[in-house]
């Protein structure tokens, strides 16, 4: 088949978009008893359904045309063998090497035309982190007190707090070997919540950042140092402290032991690095063993990903649903409804992941993308939505695309709860699809007794437009394996759609301003500071905050 050129295959699918009808999903499922055979998936003991999308035939061979002529798959196997695919940094994009199996030959390769054995190095980290987890969970090390560690500390944030925040929240339970908590706000009041519930004897602290540079984590990192200096003396104090980090120099002048830093490449990307030594709280929290399922779970995505083909590529398939929606219907948000209440965290993560790789304007060339790009993610664990944003997903101006996460089998005794959990979660995929109409809501008023001017008067505000799309994933239960998969899943999905819109996923520039503008603002907040040059509004803004803070009194 002669390659289709990127503009056609474009072309193509925006025109099968615009077809009058091409939201009515209702009608699909009416003239095609068989829909939803044939568009739900199984791959990695998990079934993807998108036959709750307006995605017909026609519409699948466009997107799987888009994916052909973007040559997404040709991408995926360079990221894959090391090739500096974050073109902006000039840098290698291997996550999937820190959850190989030891020895499986990843390389990075480098700027100056050299090659990382990455796998190596991963092996290495993974070792010492085994040793780390598995001696302070037998108490072979103690803490300045002499006491076993029972609480750890991470503070880190952005990729170095939500990744790990989310996965220790998902997978810790009451049997597991300690508590893991998460501080990442400069706000203090993060910090206050926490403070009362640590003993500092007996408190780990991991000190997570990349970079080793960003202003709330290491401003987190001086309170909770001072906080263990009071109590542990500088020399106890040091015992208490590990390093998550790239940044060697910088964790040995804050006092971090050069054998509790634990290193990672840049070739690991913030929001990909749960995986990596980064992801040192999780081991720590829920256990050395079901951190490594986690990552035989990623892997196990991996695997798939990297081999399935196209027309059963879960990952794939996910981008392309994305692109119909965003691109070919307009619908420029996106709700993750996880019904499972460990996975309360998971659209938090998801957020970073998806819009901090995708939230670009400009193409990996430099030039003004053509096509809209990363939708606005927001959710929350069902069925807290259904009581919160869910009213404007069934009678709001604007549908907006879900993706519903059903677990078949919980890890509680309560069977009643999750029934209803289950059938609240297939409910609202029907409401979202099926509606109500007119008639439908008229029979039922005048059934419960309204009279005929109530019905009247009620109608309007009480049917629902129907045909609004939704994804669902089913897993048959959520365990380390289970998670791994799933956000390994949302990983690749996200750089398919990095191929497919043609823009870097793996820079941040958008962040940079924002942090360069806060260090001037800064000095000028200290008591002895002055007012600068800045728009009137910030400048009014800065003027009233040091009113109320009595310094210009
Ligand atoms: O791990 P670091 O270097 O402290 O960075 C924290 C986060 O800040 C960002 O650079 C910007 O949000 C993220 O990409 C990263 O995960």
């Amino acid at each position: 088949m002669t390659p289709v050129a990127p503009d056609a295959a474009w072309n193509r699918l925006l025109a099968l978009a615009q077809r009058p009808g091409a939201t009515a999903i209702r009608s699909l499922f009416s003239r095609d008893a068989a829909r939803f055979e044939k568009f739900h998936w199984q791959a990695c003991d998990m079934l993807l359904d998108l036959s709750k999308t307006a995605i017909d035939d026609a519409a699948m061979q466009a997107l799987l045309g888009l994916a052909e002529a973007t040559g997404v798959m040709a991408a995926r196997d360079a990221m894959a063998a090391g090739e500096r695919v974050n073109n902006t940094e000039d840098r290698a994009v291997l996550h999937m090497a820190l959850r190989a199996p030891p020895g499986a030959g990843f390389k990075a390769r480098r700027a100056d035309g050299g090659v990382d054995d990455a796998s190596a190095d991963v092996d290495a980290t993974m070792a010492a982190m085994e040793r780390f987890t598995r001696a302070v969970h037998a108490g072979e090390i103690r803490s300045a007190t002499g006491e076993t560690f029972t609480d750890v500390i991470n503070i880190g944030i952005g990729g170095s707090d939500l990744g790990p925040f989310m996965a220790s929240r998902a997978m810790w339970h009451e049997g597991s070997p300690m508590r893991p908590l998460y501080l990442a706000n400069a706000d203090a009041h993060n910090w206050e919540l926490i403070r009362p519930r640590l003993n500092p004897g007996r408190t780990l602290v991991l000190i997570a950042s990349k970079t080793f540079t960003t202003a709330e984590t290491m401003a987190n990192a001086r309170v909770v140092r001072g906080w263990l200096e009071q109590t542990l003396g500088t020399e106890g104090m040091r015992q208490h402290l590990v390093a998550l980090s790239t940044n060697h120099k910088a964790t040995a002048e804050f006092g971090v032991p050069s054998d509790r830093v634990f290193g990672f490449h840049d070739w690991v990307g913030g929001r990909f690095s749960l995986w990596s030594a980064i992801g040192l709280s999780i081991a720590l929290g829920c256990g050395w063993d079901d951190f490594i399922r986690l990552l035989a779970g990623a892997r196990a995505m991996d695997e798939h990903f990297l081999s399935a083909p196209p027309a059963a590529n879960l990952p794939l398939l996910l981008a392309l649903t994305t692109v119909w929606h965003v691109n070919g219907l307009g619908l420029d948000n996106h709700a993750i409804l996880p019904y499972d209440h460990r996975l309360s965290r998971f659209p938090a993560h998801l957020q970073q992941l998806e819009m901090e790789s995708l939230g670009k304007r400009v193409t990996k060339g430099g030039l003004p993308v053509k096509h809209l790009t990363g939708p606005v993610i927001f959710g929350e664990p069902g069925t807290n939505a259904q009581h919160s944003f869910m009213q404007l997903l069934h009678q709001g101006t604007t549908p907006v695309p879900a993706d519903f996460v059903l677990i078949a089998n919980p890890s509680h005794p309560y069977a009643g709860n999750h029934r209803l959990l289950l059938a609240n979660g297939l409910a609202q995929a029907e409401a979202l699809l099926r509606g109500r109409g007119e008639d439908e809501v008229r029979a039922e008023m005048t059934a419960a007794g309204k009279s005929a001017e109530d019905v009247e008067r009620l109608l309007p505000h009480r049917v629902f437009p129907g045909d609004r799309p939704s994804t669902t994933l089913l897993l048959p239960r959520l365990d380390p394996q289970m998670l791994g998969q799933i956000v390994a899943l949302y990983e690749h999905k996200v750089f398919c759609l990095g191929v497919l819109w043609d823009v870097d996923a793996f820079d941040q520039w958008g962040v940079e301003l924002g942090k360069q503008l806060s260090t001037s603002i800064l000095p000028e907040l200290l008591p002895e500071g002055r007012v600068g040059a800045h728009d009137p509004s910030t400048a009014g803004l800065i003027g009233q905050l040091r009113a109320w803070q009595g310094l210009d009194n």
